[in-house]
C-alpha cells in the first residue's frame, strides 16, 4: 500500500483546502513526497471550488527539514536528476499556484522548507523561541539555486538576501519577522484560526485581479525555470555527485546524527 506524506482537508463551504504535511520524524522532502505533494497542488488547482490552501504540518515541532539529504547522497546521477525534477515541479506548482497560498508554519522550517514556505503568499509562524527557518544551504556546504535565491529575494529584498544566504543564517520567529521572512507571529493555539481569518480577507479580493497581480510578481522567475529546466537538472546532478559535496553533506549528516547522541 502506497505511503501518503500529505493530508488534503477540503473545505467545500470556503473554498478553501489545508494541506498537512505528515511524514514523522522531520517532514524531508523525498523524492514520494513531493511527487504526491505537486499532484495534490495540481488536483487543488483543477479544483475550480478551491480558490485557496493553507500548507502546515502535522508533526511536532517540524514545518520541514527541507530536502531529504538522502536523496542526494550516495545515489545514482539518474536518482539525484529524477529528485531535482521533483523540487522542480514542486516549486512551480507552488510558486505558480493560481491560489491564495498561506503558510502556517507551526515548526522549524530550514532550507527547503523555508523556500515552500516563500513560495505561499502570507506567513504566519508560531512565536515559539526554539523554532527556525531559513535558507542554510552553504552551512550544508552547497549552494541555494538562482530560483531558491530569487524566490527569497521577492520576499526580503537583495540586501537582506545575499546576507541571508551567504551566512546560511536561520531566524527565530522575532528575527523572521523583523527580516520579512515571515508576515505575522501568532500563538500555536491561535495559529490555524488566523490563518483561517488571513484567508478570508485574501478571499475577498476578485481572483482574477490578484490572479493576474501574482503572475505578473512571479513569471519572470518561473519562466526562467522554465526556459532552462533541463540544464539545472544538470547544473546540479554535476554539482551534487563531485566527491567534495557528498563528503560535506555525509559530514553534516555525522553532525547531525551526533547531536541527537
Ligand atoms: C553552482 C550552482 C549549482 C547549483 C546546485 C544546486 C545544489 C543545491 C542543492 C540542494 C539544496 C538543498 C536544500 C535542502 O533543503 S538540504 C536540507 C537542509 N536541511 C537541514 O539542514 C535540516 C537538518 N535537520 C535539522 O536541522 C533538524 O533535524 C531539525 C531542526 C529539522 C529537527 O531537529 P530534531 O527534532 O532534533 O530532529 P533530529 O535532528 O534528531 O532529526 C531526526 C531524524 O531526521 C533526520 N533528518 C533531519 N533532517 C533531515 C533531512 N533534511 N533529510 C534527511 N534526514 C533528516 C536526522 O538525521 C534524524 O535521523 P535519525 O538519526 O536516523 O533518527
Amino acid at each position: 500500500q502506497r505511503r501518503m506524506f500529505t493530508n488534503v482537508e477540503m473545505d467545500n463551504s470556503t473554498g478553501v483546502a489545508v494541506i498537512k504535511m505528515n511524514s514523522p520524524p522531520v517532514n524531508s522532502l523525498s523524492l514520494e513526497f513531493l511527487t504526491e505533494f505537486a499532484i495534490n497542488m495540481e488536483k487543488l488547482e483543477m479544483d475550480r471550488g478551491c480558490r485557496g490552501v493553507i500548507l502546515t504540518s502535522s508533526v511536532p515541532r517540524i514545518f520541514s527539514a527541507g530536502l531529504d539529504i538522502t536523496e542526494m547522497y550516495g545515489k545514482t546521477p539518474e536518482h539525484c536528476g529524477a529528485f531535482w525534477r521533483a523540487v522542480q515541479e514542486m516549486w512551480l506548482k507552488l510558486y505558480g499556484s493560481s491560489m491564495i497560498t498561506i503558510a502556517a508554519i507551526n515548526g522549524s522550517s530550514p532550507a527547503g522548507g523555508c523556500l515552500m514556505a516563500i513560495s505561499c503568499d502570507y506567513r504566519i509562524m508560531t512565536d515559539y523561541p526554539k523554532y527556525s527557518i531559513g535558507l542554510n544551504e552553504t552551512k550544508l556546504g552547497i549552494v541555494a539555486p538562482f530560483w531558491f535565491k530569487d524566490t527569497m529575494i521577492n520576499c526580503i529584498g537583495n540586501r537582506a538576501t545575499e546576507h541571508s544566504l551567504q551566512l546560511g543564517l536561520q531566524y527565530n520567529p522575532p528575527e523572521a519577522l523583523k527580516v520579512g521572512l515571515v508576515d505575522q507571529l501568532e500563538t500555536e493555539d491561535k495559529l490555524m484560526t488566523t490563518a483561517s481569518s488571513v484567508m478570508s480577507q485574501w478571499l475577498a479580493i476578485p481572483d482574477h485581479a490578484r490572479q493576474i497581480t501574482k503572475s505578473m510578481m512571479r513569471k519572470p522567475i518561473i519562466d526562467q525555470l522554465l526556459r532552462q529546466r533541463e540544464a539545472d537538472v544538470q547544473n546540479f546532478v554535476k554539482f551534487i555527485t563531485k566527491d567534495s559535496i557528498q563528503k560535506s553533506l555525509q559530514m553534516y549528516m555525522e553532525m547531525l546524527k551526533q547531536k541527537k547522541g
